[in-house]
Order: C-alpha cells, then sequence, then structure tokens
C-alpha cells in the first residue's frame, strides 16, 4: 500500500484539538514537520506551548491516533519540542487577534457571552455544586462553556470538576485546564496545599480582573462565575467587572435561607444587573418507600421568587427545584457531576432541566443600550 501523502498527513493532523486551547494543532503552530516514509512509518515533530508541558501525553496519544487511522500507516513516532519564545509570543498573538485592546474579552461588544455568576445568601446552599453541573450540562450540549471560581476563600471548583492540574502559562496568558469539556480558572490552582487565602477587597478585585484579563477562554457561549456566599467584596467587583453578568440565585427551601438569599439577589437593584432566576436545592428527599420528606421545609424559592421579582421589579423565574441526593455529593466528592455521571438520576433531571432553559434563554435588552436614540 502506498504511504500517504503530505497533504493527508496534515488533514489528520488537523482533527488533533489542543486540549487546551481547544484549536487543531495545525492553526496553532505546533506541527513542526510531519512525514512518511516509503514502508508507512511516520515521524511527527510537535511543538508545546512550553516545556513539561502536562498535556504532553494526550497531545502525543492525540497525534498518535489520528495518523494510524490513515491508510498505509504502519507506525507512528511523535517527537515532542518546546516552542522559542518568539514562536511562543506569535501563538499569544494569534490568539488575541480576536481581542486586539486589551481589557475584559466578555466586555467588548461583539461579545455574546452570557454570563450568570452564581449567587446565595449563606455557604452550603450548594451553589457551586449547581454551578459546575450546569456548566457541564451545556457544554454537554455543544456550547462552549466557562468557570471562574470566584469563590476566593472557598473555592471547591477544581475539586467538584476532578481537576489537579495546574494551569499553562504562555507568556503572560493563562490557559485554564479543561475536564468535561469545561474550561476552569480557580484561586485553587494557585495556592499549594490546602492554604487559606487571606486576601482584602483590593486583591480579590486584581485577581478576578487578572482572571478575566489574562485567561484565555477563547469564544465562550456561556461563563459561569461562582461567587463566594453572602453579599461581599466580589460580588461587587464582578458587577463593575463584568456589568452584563446576569445573577443567579441559588438557596434552599427554608424560609431563613430566603431571607439571606434575598440580600444577595438585591444586589443587582444597586449594581444594575439582571437576576436571571433562582434555584431552589435540597428541595425535598425521597425516601426508601417512594414517598417525600422536606428536610429544609419548603416555599423558600417560590418566596425569593416573588419578593425578588418586586425588589427588582422584573419577573424573577424559579428555574427549578433540585432533591437531596447522595449520587450529586458523592460525584462532587471525585469530580464526577452528576448530570454526567448518573444523568437519570432525580438531581441530575432537575439540573438538565435548569440547563435547558438557560440554554435557550434568549438575550436580554434590558440595560443594553440599542444603538438608537429618539429625534
Ligand atoms: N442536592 C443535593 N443533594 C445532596 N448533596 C448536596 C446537594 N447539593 C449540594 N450538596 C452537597 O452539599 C455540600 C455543599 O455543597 P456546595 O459546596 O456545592 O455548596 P456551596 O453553596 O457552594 O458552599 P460554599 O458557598 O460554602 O462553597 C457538598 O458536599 C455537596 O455535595
Amino acid at each position: 500500500m502506498n504511504a500517504p501523502t503530505p497533504a493527508a498527513l496534515h488533514a489528520a493532523l488537523a482533527t488533533v484539538i489542543d486540549p487546551e486551547l481547544r484549536r487543531p494543532i495545525t492553526e496553532l503552530g505546533m506541527v513542526e514537520a510531519v512525514e512518511a516514509d516509503d514502508d508507512g512509518r511516520v515521524r511527527a515533530v510537535v511543538r508545546l506551548t512550553i516545556a513539561g508541558c502536562p498535556l504532553r501525553g494526550t497531545i502525543t496519544r492525540g497525534v498518535t491516533h489520528a495518523l494510524m487511522k490513515l491508510d498505509g500507516v504502519t507506525a507512528v513516532d511523535v517527537e515532542l519540542t518546546v516552542m522559542t519564545a518568539q514562536q511562543r509570543s506569535e501563538l499569544r498573538d494569534q490568539l488575541k487577534a480576536s481581542a486586539p485592546e486589551r481589557g475584559i474579552p466578555f466586555n467588548a461588544e461583539s461579545s455574546l457571552t452570557r454570563i450568570y455568576a452564581v449567587a446565595s445568601g449563606k455557604g452550603g446552599v450548594g451553589k457551586s455544586s449547581v454551578t459546575v453541573n450546569l456548566a457541564c450540562a451545556l457544554a454537554a450540549k455543544g456550547l462552549r462553556v466557562g468557570i471562574v471560581d470566584a469563590d476566593i476563600y472557598g473555592f471547591s471548583v477544581p475539586g467538584l470538576m476532578g481537576i489537579t492540574q495546574t494551569p499553562t502559562r504562555v507568556d503572560e496568558m493563562i490557559l485554564p485546564p479543561v475536564a468535561h469539556d469545561v474550561k476552569v480558572i480557580s484561586i485553587g490552582m494557585f495556592v499549594t496545599g490546602n492554604q487559606p487565602v487571606a486576601w482584602r477587597g483590593p486583591m480579590l478585585h486584581r485577581a478576578l480582573e487578572q482572571f478575566l484579563t489574562d485567561v484565555y477562554f477563547g469564544d465562550l457561549d456561556v461563563l459561569f462565575l461562582d461567587l463566594p456566599p453572602g453579599t461581599g467584596d466580589v460580588a461587587i467587583s464582578v458587577a463593575q467587572l463584568l456589568p452584563k453578568a446576569e445573577i443567579l440565585v441559588v438557596t434552599t427551601p427554608q424560609a431563613a435561607a430566603a431571607d439571606v438569599a434575598e440580600r444577595a439577589g438585591a444586589i443587582a437593584v444597586q449594581t444594575g444587573q439582571k437576576v436571571a432566576g433562582v434555584i431552589e436545592n435540597m428541595s425535598f428527599l425521597t425516601l426508601p418507600d417512594g414517598s417525600t420528606m422536606e428536610l429544609f421545609g419548603s416555599g423558600g424559592g417560590a418566596v425569593l421568587t416573588k419578593r425578588l421579582s418586586q425588589t427588582v421589579n422584573a419577573t424573577v423565574e424559579l428555574l427549578g427545584q433540585i432533591p437531596l441526593d447522595v449520587a450529586l455529593r458523592e460525584g462532587g466528592d471525585i469530580g464526577a457531576p452528576i448530570v454526567l455521571a448518573n444523568p437519570e438520576s432525580p438531581a441530575a433531571a432537575a439540573l438538565l432541566g435548569i440547563a435547558e432553559k438557560l440554554a435557550v434563554r434568549p438575550r436580554g435588552l434590558a440595560g443594553m443600550s440599542l444603538g438608537v436614540s429618539p429625534r
């Protein structure tokens, strides 16, 4: 059988997607050489962005797999090299080309990314679990999704997503690790061990600003921000840094929880943001006999929705009620979000229903300039 042509080899490599940059390696200047000898043995030289790239194994496997699929290929040898400083800066310029001016790309007028800041009145209501599951559900539908773990003191997103890898740096650009097709950045990826982060407002603001400017997310359909509980500095920073962000409020059914959650949502009035909806978590527990038990009371989500609608003077929808489910907690503990690991479970079904609503929400025009002026 004839050895494959150079064009066929390149076409095969064009199907290999860089795991961090989510673009074909051929477009990223990562293919230095590829050639086949008469016996069908292929040699591919691939340039990594940095030495010791944590994804070298994934890239090598991807290249080998893509080339082995070609007719006439009998073996593949992958050699890894590292980009020169010049090549890295060209790559950075290429990636930044879609966002020429320095700043937060999500604020560009042309940006169509929907931004949801997930807030809660108090801790432990499941805000982070809801965030990662909604993100994974939307990514599984084919949307391009990112998460900024802005819960700076209590970061938990990397664990819930099963990410242990640290972000790769290309000069001053930071490439976020990807898990379950979602790009994730968290302060937890920059601290060693389980050290507490003792930062005050201005430092938090700068950290968040850096995440939003220097982290290369590329074009996203949806960006989630997992906020710390309550109405602290981070919520205000998010409103300032991302004025288009809409607030998703997570609460439990308990009346007292709804009271505190109302404050987290009502911040929208001061910041001029929209409230995208309310999610009630831990709504009930299904017992082995099939009956349900309302462990934390009932009605909190509905009450919160009604009160927030009055406060923000717009209809706020109760997007869904998620039951208590051991599988949800277990999935979180091992980094396997329930919407992917156990999609048939009742909690996953509720989360998938909410994701569906978010996926089809029309872009709101409230508060946005329509570019027309009255005569
Ligand atoms: N519906 C649910 N069923 C069972 N366990 C749940 C459910 N929702 C959340 N949990 C569990 O509750 C705990 C707290 O959840 P999570 O960390 O998502 O809350 P949080 O509001 O983000 O907390 P914090 O604000 O303190 O970070 C986790 O162990 C999680 O697995």
